[in-house]
């Protein structure tokens, strides 16, 4: 696939966003990177779009960063990226920065995380298809692989179960339920990175609810890129992850051609 499959609205974006001074360039991992898959621990990413990524990190005045619903070990280990000065990875939906986050959390919240992973496990039992993923501050009950009613009913009593506990932060995703001990905010983390880079301008491509937070924070010369159908407040959709490696690819194009030219200019 080329450019050229982009509609042309969003060509020109790209290609605007391309000349900004100091660039920012953040996408989510499942279901934007990696197209989504039955089983969670084989979500692997596309090579394009994490080549794409690499490279954007290494040009002048350019930061990526990844912000994922996953556990940052997850996140690292699955998407091969080893984060760096001006590459970023950030995990559980926002809240996870570093590797000592789940130590960090206070006696309470390490407490109601094991009572959650206890009742859920409980509830969930041994349900076929229903998995069970554990993170430093949530647990993700997956229903993708059961029967769809059962499924259902599974989702269901997690809603009036313990995801009406107190302190308890719930997050639905794509056949997917999460009871977190903290609260998550994808846009809160896309504002750290955008102050940290002193970014003049940022893009964001997601395909799920929580990457909304992220969109709701974009404004001016900022983009939004929503992947695969479904209402968003990103100004652009693309159908999905094979786009957004065209995407990437051609950001990487337009800026690796206009950065020389600005660099010039500002050494004037
Ligand atoms: O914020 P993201 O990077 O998009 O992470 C959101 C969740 O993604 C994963 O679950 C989803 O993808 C799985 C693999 O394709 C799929 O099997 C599952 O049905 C989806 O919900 C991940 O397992 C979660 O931890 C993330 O929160």
């Amino acid at each position: 696939m080329s450019a050229e499959t982009l509609p042309e609205g969003l060509r020109r974006a790209v290609a605007r966003l391309a000349r900004t001074p100091r660039l920012l360039v953040v996408c989510d991992y499942d279901g934007t990177l990696s197209p989504i898959v039955a089983d969670p621990t084989q979500a692997v990413p596309r090579p394009e779009s994490m080549r794409a990524l690499r490279s954007l990190a290494d040009l002048p005045d350019t930061t990526t960063g990844l912000i994922s619903g996953r556990a940052l070990r997850d996140l690292a280990a699955l998407s091969g990226l080893q984060a760096g000065e001006n590459l970023h990875l950030i995990g559980s939906h926002g809240a996870e920065l570093d590797a000592g986050f789940a130590q960090a959390l206070d006696d309470d919240a390490q407490e109601l995380r094991r009572r959650l992973e206890a009742g859920l496990a409980q509830l969930v039992g041994r349900t076929p298809g229903v998995l069970l993923e554990t993170k430093p501050a949530s647990i993700a009950v997956h229903v993708r692989r059961a029967d769809p009613a059962v499924g259902e009913s599974v989702l269901d009593a997690v809603r009036s179960g313990p995801a009406r506990w107190k302190g308890v932060h719930v997050t639905e995703g794509k056949a997917v339920i999460e009871l977190a001990v903290v609260e998550t905010d994808k846009g809160a983390a896309l504002d750290m990175l955008r102050h940290q880079a002193d970014a003049t301008a940022a893009l964001f491509l997601g395909d799920d609810l929580t990457d909304e937070k992220a969109f709701a924070r974009l404004a001016g010369p900022d983009l939004g890129v929503k992947v695969g159908p479904g209402e968003s407040l990103a100004a652009f959709s693309v159908p999905d992850t094979g786009d957004v490696a065209v995407l990437l690819d051609y950001l990487l194009a337009e800026r690796g051609a206009w950065l020389p030219g600005e660099t010039r200019r500002s050494g004037d």
